[in-house]
């Protein structure tokens, strides 16, 4: 019989957090890398009992995908036939690359970190906020293109002060947003499934996506991406909202219907979109770029060592207690009552 420790897989390079990850797993389990270039070789390691052989539980980032593909019912059925990995520790507050509910009928756990992402993702809506209401990300092109300002027409702009901000899922991140924006003070709005137990006074709910989208000047999307979620925001949503207004989305590109918006975009009844996220990513739809008012960034959210380290360590440490005490933490809503 093996004396062997158990092994944890890192899946999707660790970046900052190599020496928090040694003491973590320290005289605990073994880390072995996932060094497959394809998926084909990641599921032939998993059953051949070779390479990847005693793995107990799995250190996820997204970046995996681009060799492995994403975690869907596949790779979940060849990591369930191991008998040996029970925990999936997710890397990001977005888990939509993992089958979360063939996990579920597998039996194994799958957490994500969220709150170590809560203040970078809000920073990026607020840039998004500030950017596309008073055109700083087009006047900087203008001035690049050696046109200074005159492209640019004050008409467009506003203050951001007195307009109003309607979130759209008040989790951690909308939350983080909601108070950065009350400095101005901008009016906050928010719809979420629920009313939020931590909404403070001064953020009023507002009980429907539509109504949501009527009382906004800017509507900034933090709602997680879930089969009920594709294009919350569609036609009727974006058509109920006021002339010349403003979507921002942080969260991922398919909450929003991308055809409708551009049509809006197109025909002036938004007057731009900040947009961090896209449907099809690392695709951009060409289209977008026809609007110099638009703010596009290449989802870099949480593109910062402060915030990375703290994702990695936080999704290594949901393993960690996993095998420490038999349950980790940030375990996923869906799995809450299913395992
Ligand atoms: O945490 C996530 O899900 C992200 O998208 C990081 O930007």
């Amino acid at each position: 019989m093996s004396s062997r420790q158990p092994r944890i897989l890192i899946c999707g390079d660790l970046v900052w957090a190599h020496e928090e990850a040694r003491q973590l797993f320290d005289g605990l389990a073994d880390i072995v890398v996932m060094d497959s270039p394809n998926r084909a070789d990641f599921l032939a390691g998993l059953k051949t009992r070779e390479r990847y052989d005693g793995i107990v539980g799995i250190y996820r980032h997204n970046i995996s995908a681009d060799r492995i593909g994403v975690f869907d019912e596949e790779i979940i059925d060849a990591l369930a036939e191991t008998g040996t990995v029970k925990w999936i520790a997710h890397n990001g507050a977005g888990y939509d690359q993992i089958d979360v509910f063939r996990c579920a009928k597998k039996g194994i756990s799958v957490s994500n970190t969220p709150g170590a992402v809560n203040d970078a993702t809000a920073t990026t809506a607020l840039y998004l906020v500030i950017s596309c209401l008073r055109n700083y990300a087009w006047g900087e092109q203008s001035l690049r293109q050696g046109t200074f300002k005159s492209v640019l027409n004050p008409g467009r702009a506003h203050d951001v002060t007195g307009r109003t901000l309607g979130i759209l899922g008040l989790g951690g991140i909308g939350l983080r947003l909601a108070h950065l924006v009350h400095a101005f003070p901008m009016r906050v709005v928010y719809y979420s499934r629920n009313r939020s137990a931590n909404a403070p006074e001064w953020c009023e709910y507002v009980d429907s996506v539509e109504g949501l989208c009527r009382e906004s000047d800017v509507l900034s999307l933090h709602v997680p991406l879930r089969d009920e979620t594709v294009h919350l925001v569609g036609e009727k949503e974006i058509r109920a909202m006021k002339k010349g207004s403003i979507i921002v989305n942080t969260a991922r590109g398919k909450v929003v219907d991308e055809e409708a918006m551009i049509r809006a975009l197109a025909d002036g009844h938004l007057s731009s979109v900040g947009l961090d996220v896209y449907p099809n990513e690392p695709l951009v739809n060409p289209r977008l770029l026809e609007f110099p008012q638009n703010v596009l960034l290449p989802h870099m959210g949480t593109e910062n060592q402060d915030s990375q380290r703290r994702m990695e360590v936080r999704a290594l440490t949901n393993l960690r207690d996993f095998l420490r005490d038999g349950q980790g933490n940030d375990l996923v809503p869906e799995l809450r009552s299913k395992l």
